[in-house]
This record gives structure tokens, C-alpha cells and sequence, in this order.
């Protein structure tokens, strides 16, 4: 047995025990029609968590049958009455905070600290979205001839088509559900087969809150395109939002084509962390380990370039390798752990492959660079510096604790380096030069700029991406928009 592999806590078992395994199809928990199951892994040990339903095309397409069923009446349900549906979610969420937080480590990996947050963060979608569900407003207007008045108001979209990723389990499924239960959108939404635990649990806890049948229905499956194409191309789904890769986000835009579906994609990135001469470096090493670390570098908005100029580079590379060189690898749920394993084999060799080709074209491993051996799929924070602009992990999303330094001599050349992706989703940049600080976060082509801030997540703030980061904005107060369609009455007659 390695220092990772560590038998069960009977309190992780009461805590797995209790989540209900089935599918949430019209308000109960069923079992796949086929008696289809499979397995749910734990990442620090690669062994058996459980076993839950896996859904055929039949089972999701009766999750949309209770969507469809529900959505006239969920629609006309008081707006008071959906966020208070929201509040008393986000109240169970935090009394639960704990249990939760521990679910989610053992199926996704991180540690339980990062779970914590995490927790905090989804329950912040409940409690922002809460509020919102009784501001969707709407417009009366004289016409301009005068003859005629216009009438603006916003409706649900309809049956909304959720798929939500591994690394966020809970907080990527309660920045979809919070707006569409404003919005009065019925669901369905399936979790990546990875993590499908934490979503079990979040169809529970809205199911007490009192959500009515039929208005969340959640199918776990562990092929995702068996289930999801017959829903995508079926003309009672109104709305598809995913998050995951650039990739997925393809393919599922070119299936919602033939319904013409409503989408909001969150995918992948290719974060810029750039310093300038002028900037506090501790404060950017501490941006940096969050940037770089939040979630074991298992994020969309994790930091996956850093560019820095050169007279600061030597500085930042020493203190950020040091830091990175003392976090705690271990599984997710032992004492003062700061880095959990990856989600799985497959990510583990990707990270493997990309350190691999950087340093096979001239770059130097300062930490880490080599993946653990024995159970659980564990990589060590690793600092690459001198990366050519052709190792493909200036280009790719490492998914991973992997820290690749180049350096820069002037902004120009910085901007331009950062803006060299086809991705766009968030860039990070450190300068006290508050005309500089401007002009960069202007130039810069994404969505989201973390500005001598390591973190840009928040409940209150419009989360996405441009370029082929994805369409759309979740999260702040245009994230219900997603939900809503503008419908004009032309009044005549008066
Ligand atoms: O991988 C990306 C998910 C988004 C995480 C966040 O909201 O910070």
C-alpha cells in the first residue's frame, strides 16, 4: 500500500451511502429501464465508489417527456415563490456543507478544502439567482407614430438540456439550474459519468426545497452521446447548455443546429498570466498559485501560459517553483492536503504527453515533470521555464498543476503572445501602472480579465468566454437572460 492508498473512513461510507441512486425522472428516483449501472471511481485510489444508474436513449427521452409535461405550469408558477424554491436550496446547502464537501472529494478527487469552497460557491448561484427570479422585467411603450403601444415581456425559453463537467460538480450544476429556476425553465441534465454523486445529491436537496415534479429530471449515464443526441434533436427541447471542452462544444453545436436550439456553451481555455516589470511580484506569485492551483489546475480558467517580463522573471520563477515544490499530494480527504490526484488515467498521460513534447523541444523542468507511480492518478506541481512558443501546451488546455514560463521584453509583445489562441475565455495580468492595467485588459481577446487577481469566479459576476471559449454568460445579472426569450406584443386599436 502506498502513502495514497487508504481504506474508506466509515464516514465517507455514510456519506456515500446516503445519495440516492437513480435516475430523477417526474419527481422520483427510478432505476435505468434496462437495469443498466455502472461504476463511479475514486481518483486517489482508482477503485469502486458505487454503482449508479446508466440511462438509455428511452430513459432520457422520459426525462424529457416530465419536462415537457411540467413546463406550462412551472412557467406560470409566481416568480416569489421559484427564488424562495432557490433560498431554501442554497439554506440545505450550507447546513450540509460538510457532507457535501466530503462527496464531492471522493468522487472528483480534490481536496476537501477546495470541495469547501467550491460548496460555498454553488450555494451562491441558489442564493444570487433566488433574488433574480422577481427581477425579469419587461417594457410598455408609446409607438413611435403614437397609434399603438409596445409591449416587451420575457418568457421561459422552455425544456432546457443541461450538461455540466467533472471538475465543478456542484457549482457547474447550480449555475445552470439557479436561472432556469427563475427563468421558470423545466430540466433535464445529465453530470459527467465521472461525478454524477454531487448532482444526486443537489436533485435531493431541491426536491425537499419543494421543487415540483418533473421540473428537474437528472439521468446519469456513462455514454454521453447516447443520451443526449435523441434530446438535442428532439423539437420539445428548447435550450442546450454545456461546459466542458472546445471540442464537445462542436459537435453540440452542430447537433442543436437541426432544432435551432438556444445555446450557451462554457468550453475550454488557454489562460495568459502575464507580470510586468511594475508589478508587486509577491502578490503575483499568490495570483499565480491560484491561477495555476485552484482545483489541482483542473479548471477552465486555470493559468496556462505565464509571460513574464524579464526583469522580473528570475524573481517570480524562484518563488513560484519554491511554492509549488512545497505543496502537500495526497488523497483529497487526508489533513492538510493541497493536491489531490487528477480525475483520471486518461488526464493523468495528457499532462504527461504535454510536459513530455515541452521539454523534448528544449524547455526545463524547475519541479516536478514525471507522474506518480502506484494507485490514484497523481501528477506533482511542476514549473517548466524556457517553453518555446511551438511546445503544444502554449496551445492546448493542460488540465493539469503544470506552470510554463516564458518571458517577455515590452507590452506589445506580451499582448500579442497572450492573444495568440484560438481560445478566449480569461487572462490574468499584474501591473500597479493603472494606465497600462487598462490598456492590457482592453487589448486582451477574453471574456474575463483577473486583474492583479488570481481568481475571477463569482456568483455575481457574467462568467464566459469569446473566441471558441464558448457563447454566452452565466452567472451576475445577465445570466438568466439564457433562460428568458423577449416576446413583443404589438398593441393596436387604441
Ligand atoms: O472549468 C471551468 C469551470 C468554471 C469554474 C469557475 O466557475 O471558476
Amino acid at each position: 500500500m502506498n502513502t495514497h492508498d487508504q481504506p474508506h473512513h466509515p464516514r465517507e461510507t455514510t456519506v456515500l451511502d446516503a445519495v440516492p441512486r437513480g435516475l430523477l425522472i417526474d419527481g422520483t428516483w427510478q432505476s435505468a429501464a434496462a437495469e443498466r449501472t455502472f461504476d463511479v471511481e475514486d481518483p486517489s485510489t482508482s477503485t469502486t465508489l458505487c454503482a449508479v444508474p446508466d440511462a438509455t436513449a428511452d430513459d432520457a427521452l422520459r426525462a424529457l417527456d416530465a419536462a415537457d409535461r411540467a413546463q406550462s405550469s412551472w412557467a406560470s408558477y409566481p416568480p416569489r415563490h421559484r427564488g424562495e424554491i432557490l433560498r431554501r436550496a442554497f439554506e440545505t446547502i450550507t447546513s450540509r456543507h460538510e457532507d457535501l464537501s466530503l462527496l464531492m472529494t471522493l468522487e472528483m478527487g480534490k481536496p476537501l478544502a477546495e470541495s469547501r469552497a467550491e460548496v460555498t460557491y454553488a450555494a451562491e448561484f441558489f442564493r444570487w439567482f433566488a433574488e433574480e427570479a422577481v427581477r425579469i422585467d419587461g417594457d410598455y411603450a408609446v409607438s413611435p407614430n403614437g397609434s399603438g403601444r409596445m409591449l416587451v415581456t420575457r418568457q421561459p425559453v422552455g425544456p432546457s438540456l443541461m450538461v455540466t463537467p467533472w471538475n465543478f460538480p456542484m457549482a457547474m450544476g447550480t449555475r445552470k439550474i439557479g436561472p432556469a429556476v427563475a427563468a421558470g425553465c423545466t430540466m433535464v441534465i445529465k453530470p459527467a459519468h465521472q461525478t454524477p454523486l454531487t448532482m444526486l445529491a443537489l436533485g435531493e436537496i431541491l426536491t425537499e426545497a419543494g421543487l415540483p415534479h418533473g421540473v428537474l429530471n437528472i439521468i446519469t449515464a456513462r455514454h454521453a452521446d447516447e443520451v443526449m443526441r435523441p434530446l438535442i434533436t428532439d423539437p420539445r427541447a428548447r435550450k442546450l447548455t454545456f461546459t466542458g471542452s472546445t471540442q464537445v462544444g462542436r459537435t453540440l453545436i452542430e447537433q442543436s443546429a437541426r432544432q435551432v436550439l438556444k445555446t450557451s456553451m462554457e468550453l475550454g481555455g488557454n489562460a495568459p498570466f502575464l507580470v510586468f516589470d511594475d508589478a508587486d511580484v509577491d502578490a503575483a506569485v499568490d495570483g499565480a498559485m491560484l491561477a495555476k492551483m485552484r482545483n489541482i489546475g483542473e479548471a477552465c480558467t486555470a493559468a496556462n501560459r505565464f509571460y513574464l517580463h524579464r526583469d522580473i522573471a528570475e524573481e517570480f520563477t524562484d518563488k513560484l517553483t519554491r511554492r509549488m515544490r512545497a505543496l502537500r499530494l495526497g488523497r483529497g480527504v487526508g489533513d492538510n492536503v493541497e493536491v489531490g490526484p487528477l480525475i483520471d488515467s486518461a488526464q493523468r498521460d495528457k499532462v504527461t504527453e504535454l510536459v513530455d513534447d515541452a521539454v523534448g523541444q528544449g524547455a526545463r523542468v524547475l519541479t516536478g515533470g514525471k507522474a506518480e507511480t502506484g494507485t490514484g492518478y497523481y501528477y506533482p506541481p511542476t514549473v517548466l521555464t524556457d517553453v518555446p512558443p511551438s511546445a503544444r501546451l502554449t496551445s492546448e488546455e493542460v488540465f493539469g498543476p503544470v506552470a510554463p514560463i516564458s518571458t517577455f521584453t515590452d507590452e506589445d509583445e506580451a499582448v500579442t503572445a497572450a492573444n495568440n489562441t484560438e481560445f478566449g475565455l480569461v487572462s490574468y495580468a499584474y501591473t500597479r501602472d493603472m494606465p497600462r492595467a487598462l490598456r492590457v485588459s482592453e487589448s486582451l481577446q477574453t471574456g474575463m480579465v483577473g486583474l492583479n487577481q488570481g481568481v475571477v469566479s463569482n456568483a455575481a459576476a457574467p462568467f464566459g468566454g469569446v473566441k471558441q471559449s464558448g457563447i454566452g454568460r452565466e452567472g451576475g445579472k445577465i445570466g438568466i437572460d439564457e433562460y428568458l426569450e423577449t416576446k413583443y406584443i404589438a398593441v393596436g386599436g387604441l
